[in-house]
């Protein structure tokens, strides 16, 4: 586990996640490590715990400290506190590749923040993917509804880039090596060899035949055409409009599990067409993995929190549900 921006609720969510899977007596079964700074996690402890807070002990940990002289207060971010959660990134990156660890688990970091300490990445995937020298990686969301247990999971066809890029970003290369990425996660991961995928249009109403926009009649249906004779065992449906693309998954979130109308898995074409449903949805619950890269990445869905971090009030259930992936893969998985 890395803590992530230490300015930030990560090693806040790490200590509450910890002592909330301990209670249920699913620690046992991690070795863990984490790679992070122990003044920071000490001070964090002790701040929990004089708010009242169920947090674990880092006293029991087995802690990396790879950035130990650091001064923090929480909330107030700064190159220091951006080189700290990039170097713990790093360090955790060289323990996945040299087989020492089978995944990651990494605590929120700030791109600004980053940018500031002179680290030009966009975010974590991109420094997990070139490090790794992965060729074909994917941006993954995966959350389990509390209400119904209806899988919510999505992978976004482009990721950390200006809105005005991703019509040029999109091709029919690149949505064939998403596409096939989540195919073979949806096997390998999550047992579906004959999954139900749903790909979003890129233009309001899916272009309504290039009256709102030309991509879909230009080139993405013919792709998908294609794609479903390629991939016959798949049921490949789209390209569907993005603002009804989702009410199947919000029905089988809340309420009507099995769902006619709700989807094995989507394709989003870019970042907030699909993360704006699945945070809407699945704040608490959703875990996002980096696909492709030769060892597990999995990470909460939330950010840094700068605006709550020292006040006690982070809730840790993503970063749950990030350890309890990742332990998951690890078993699914051989390294
Ligand atoms: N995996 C990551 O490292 C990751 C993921 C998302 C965003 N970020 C980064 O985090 C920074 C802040 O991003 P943002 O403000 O858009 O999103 P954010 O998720 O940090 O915060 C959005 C809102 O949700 C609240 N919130 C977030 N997590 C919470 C939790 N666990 N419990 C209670 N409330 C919570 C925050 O207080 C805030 O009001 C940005 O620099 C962004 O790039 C990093
Ligand atoms: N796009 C993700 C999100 O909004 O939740 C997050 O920023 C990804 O960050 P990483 O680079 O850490 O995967």
């Amino acid at each position: 586990m890395t803590l992530g921006d230490p300015a930030g609720i990560g090693p806040e969510v790490i200590l509450k996640a910890l002592a909330a899977l301990e209670q249920i007596g699913s620690l046992d079964c991690f070795e863990l490590v984490v790679v992070g700074s122990q003044s920071v996690l000490d001070k964090t402890y002790e701040q929990l715990i004089a708010l009242g807070c169920a947090c674990f002990d880092p006293g029991q940990l087995n802690i990396l400290d790879s950035f130990p002289a650091i001064h923090v207060t929480p909330g107030q971010p700064n190159p220091e506190t951006g080189a700290a959660s990039f170097a713990y990134l790093e360090q955790a990156i060289q323990l996945a590749l040299s087989g020492k660890v089978s995944g990651i688990v990494t605590g929120p970091i700030s791109k600004t923040i980053w940018q500031q300490a002179g680290y030009d990445y966009p975010g974590q995937t991109e420094v997990l993917a070139t490090q790794s020298q992965s060729q074909s990686t994917g941006m993954f969301f995966v959350g389990r509804s509390p209400q119904t247990g209806w899988v919510l999971r999505t992978l976004l066809a482009t990721t950390h880039i200006p809105l005005a890029q991703v019509p040029q970003a999109l091709t029919p290369d690149l949505l064939t090596q998403k596409l096939e990425l989540l195919i073979q996660t949806l096997k390998q991961d999550f047992g579906l060899e004959t999954p139900r995928i749903a790909i979003a249009g890129l233009n309001p109403h899916s272009g309504e035949q290039g009256k709102l926009g030309r991509e879909e009649v230009e080139w993405m249906q013919t792709w998908l055409e294609s794609m479903k004779v390629k991939y016959p065992q798949v049921e490949l449906m789209g390209l569907v409009p993005p603002d009804t693309l989702w009410v199947g998954a919000g029905l089988a979130w809340w309420q009507d599990f099995p769902c006619p109308t709700a989807y094995d898995a989507y394709l989003a074409l870019y970042h907030d067409q699909g993360l704006i449903p699945v945070k809407m949805l699945a704040f608490d619950q959703a875990v996002n993995c980096t696909l492709g890269l030769p060892f597990i990445r999995t990470s909460p869905d939330h950010g840094t929190a700068f605006d709550i971090a020292g006040r006690g009030i982070a809730r840790s259930e993503s970063m749950e549900a990030a350890l309890a992936w990742a332990k998951t893969l690890s078993r699914k998985r051989a390294f």
